[in-house]
This record gives structure tokens, sequence and C-alpha cells, in this order.
């Protein structure tokens, strides 16, 4: 038995939710470039959870469910508002999900259709707990769901108590579209190891939440951003860098277990963030992205990932850094419960083997005697 360090290029499950095949990643048979210039991440995350996309009518349905699901449980807010103000927003967004369970009379209910119907109410209440917990730690008061507005809309009214402008709806619901799945990453292979037990689909959800969290994964993108307010300015971008490439530690946002030519969700980000620059009248942050990227790639042949550009998009949509992850988790749930479904429906334990490279035949020895 052989041990392959991360599971690089073990294949682990068979999957029809998503695939990257020569670089090209696809939900459900359509491109990633089709979906984001045209698709909504509602209409995503039906496709994700149904495998077609919805009509007319299936799409008004899921919307009413979201708006209908959106608003979390009362006791659960006042536990909330008893977190540390200074709180990391992944470990109470854990939490605060894993909260969610204990008010779901129906959370070990093991029928599909109990499980799409959690699977659409975690998909709404991901948004109202992400804009709570984002007013408790300023000290103000969480803001409940709108019932008349879509689920990127509402997110951002809940955050800010103002109806959000359509720009950066449609910038945040193109974000969402982009993070919705992606294969077999470390997130949702977690909640996959989770569920293959049988334990209920909260648990796999606040099992991905945590591997989200790591910097490895979706933590980078707030780490990214943590880099570009210490760089400050375009000026400023070589000495950085170089500086970190020469002391090998390694760029927040670049390189990717399967990408090695480019990521394909980057380039729709980094045209996000240059015409959201370009409305503010301020290109800065681009820039100095752009810098970034041109020099990482020159020196060390290494792309931007998914969590590179959404730094400079998230900050010019007026959303403050420690929110970055928790929005991607608001995406990926839609992914995460599409594997966990999937899971379900085929299920075996997933149990691999360690190479084990301990020692052996040692024999005990009596306490008074080591
Ligand atoms: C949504 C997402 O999860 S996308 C990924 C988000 N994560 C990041 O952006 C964090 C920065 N990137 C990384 O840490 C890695 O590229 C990962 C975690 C994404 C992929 O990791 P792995 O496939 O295990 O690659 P690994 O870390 O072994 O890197 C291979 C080589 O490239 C180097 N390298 C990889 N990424 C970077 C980077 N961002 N900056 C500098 N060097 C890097 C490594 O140091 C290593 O060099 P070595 O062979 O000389 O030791
Ligand atoms: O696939 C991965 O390993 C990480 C990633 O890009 C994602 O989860 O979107």
């Amino acid at each position: 038995m052989t041990a392959t360090k991360g599971l690089e290029g073990i294949v682990a499950a068979t999957s029809s939710i998503s695939s990257i095949v020569d670089g090209v990643l696809t939900y459900r048979g359509y491109n990633i470039d089709d979906l984001a210039e045209n698709a909504s991440f509602d209409e995503v995350a039906y496709l994700l959870w149904h495998g077609a996309l919805p009509n007319e009518e299936q799409l008004a349905q899921l919307r009413s469910n979201l708006q209908q699901y959106a608003a979390v449980p009362a006791p659960l807010i006042e536990q909330m508002k008893l977190y540390p103000k200074d709180m990391n927003m992944m470990a109470a967004l854990r939490t605060a999900v894993s909260g969610l369970a204990l008010y779901d009379a129906d959370a070990d209910e093991m029928t599909r259709e109990s499980n799409v119907t959690k699977a659409e109410r975690l998909q709404a209440q991901l948004p109202t707990l992400v804009a709570a917990l984002a007013r408790i730690a300023k000290g103000e008061e969480p803001i409940a769901p709108k019932p008349d507005l879509g689920l990127t809309e509402n997110f951002l009214y809940m955050m800010s108590g103002e109806v959000p402008e359509q720009t950066a709806v449609e910038a945040l619901d193109k974000a969402l579209v982009l993070h919705a799945d992606h294969e077999l990453n470390a997130s949702t292979f977690a909640s996959r190891v989770t569920v293959a037990t049988l334990s209920d689909i909260y648990s796999g959800v606040t099992s991905a939440i945590g591997a989200l969290k790591g910097p490895l994964h979706g933590g980078a993108n707030e780490a990214v951003m943590r880099m570009l307010e210490e760089i400050g300015s375009p000026d400023n971008v070589e000495s950085y860098i170089q500086g970190k490439l020469d002391n090998k530690v390694k760029i927040m946002g670049f390189g990717h277990r399967v990408y090695k030519n480019g990521d394909p969700r980057a380039k729709h980000l980094m045209e996000m963030s240059r015409r959201l620059g370009e409305a503010k009248g301020d290109l800065s942050l681009y820039e100095m992205s752009v810098k970034v990227e041109d020099l990482v790639t020159s020196q060390k042949g290494l792309k931007p990932n998914v969590d590179f550009y959404s730094a400079s998009v998230y900050t010019l949509l007026g959303i403050s850094r420690n929110l970055f992850t928790p929005i991607f988790a608001i995406s990926r749930v839609s992914g995460w419960t599409a594997h966990i479904l999937e899971q379900y429906e085929d299920n075996r334990l997933i149990r691999p083997r360690a190479e084990y490279v301990g020692e052996l035949d040692l024999t005990y020895v009596p306490i008074a005697q080591r």
C-alpha cells in the first residue's frame, strides 16, 4: 500500500454534477462561460440539484421557495448575538449552520424529497445567516429578509438595509454562478465523506464549511485582499511580490491542483474587477491585481485561480474582506448539497486506507520504567 500525498490524481467518486476536462469546466454539461454570461444563480442551483435547467414554472416555484425559506429561527439569531464581536466569520457560520439542524424536526429524514427541501432551505438561509453575522459583528441589529426580493438582492439588502443597485446585484449573482460547484474540491469531498456515513445534510454542509475556511481553499480570497491591502499601491507590487517569492512564501490566489494552464473562472472575475473599477472611477485595485498576476505568472508560471480577482470584485462592491469566504459558502452550498444528494442516491461508506509508516513490534513498558 503506497499513499499518494494529497490524493493528487486519485479518482475518488463518480459524479454527473460538474466536470473539468482539459481545463474546461462544465456544470451538468453546460460550459461555465455560457452559464456565467447567461444564467442566474438560482437557475444554476436548480441545474445542480436536478440535472436540467428549470423551465419558467419550475424557476418561479424555486424562487418562491427560496423567499419563503429565507428566515432563520429567532432563537438561533439570539444565540448568534452572543458570539464574540471579533468572531472569525467562517467559524461563526460553521457554528450557526450546525445550529440550524437543531430547529429542523426533519433533519434526519432521508427521502430525496425531504433532502431537496433541506437543500433549498440551506441555500435560502445561508445568505440570511451571513448578513446577520455581518451586522452582529458591527454591533447592529440583524435585518429580516424582504419577502419580495431574490436571493442575491436580499443578501445585499440584509447587509445594508437598502435595496441594492441592479449593477451590484448582477455582479454578485455572476460571482455566485462562478463559485457554485467544482467537482471534487476539498470542501465538497469533506461533505461527501460525512454524509456517506448516512449522517444528515446539515452535518455534510458543516463539514464542508470547515474545509472551505482554510487559506489553501476558499479562505484564499480573504488572504488575497489582505495581501493587496499590504501592498497598498501598484508601485509597491514588484518589491512586495519579489520579496515573497525569494522567501518561498506562497502568493494567495495563484496555483491550482487541477488547472495547470489557468482557471477558466478567473477571466470573468478579472473583467468584472475592471468594469467595477471603471464604474467607480478608481482602477487602482484592478491595476495592482494585474501587476501581481504579471509578476507571478512570469516568474513562477502560476496562473490566478477563482479566489484572486474575486477579492477586488467584492471590495469594489463595498463588501468587507471577512465576508469573502462566507460569500463563497453562500454560492458553494448549492454544489455541496447537489453532491450530498448524489452521494445518498448511490451511497457507500467512504473509508480509504493509510500507508502505515510508524514503528511496529514494540512491547508495552510499565510507566515506572519509562
Ligand atoms: C477555490 C480554491 O480552493 S482555489 C485555491 C485557493 N488557494 C490558494 O490560492 C492558495 C495558494 N495556492 C496554493 O497553495 C496551491 O497552489 C494549491 C493549494 C491551490 C494547490 O496545491 P498543490 O496542488 O498541492 O500544489 P503544491 O502546493 O504542492 O505546489 C506545487 C509547487 O508550486 C508552488 N506553488 C503552488 N502554489 C503557489 C503559490 N500560490 N505561490 C507560490 N508558489 C506556489 C509550491 O510551492 C510548490 O513548489 P515546489 O515544488 O518548489 O515545492
Ligand atoms: O477544485 C479545487 O480544488 C478548488 C477550487 O477551485 C474550487 O473549489 O472552486
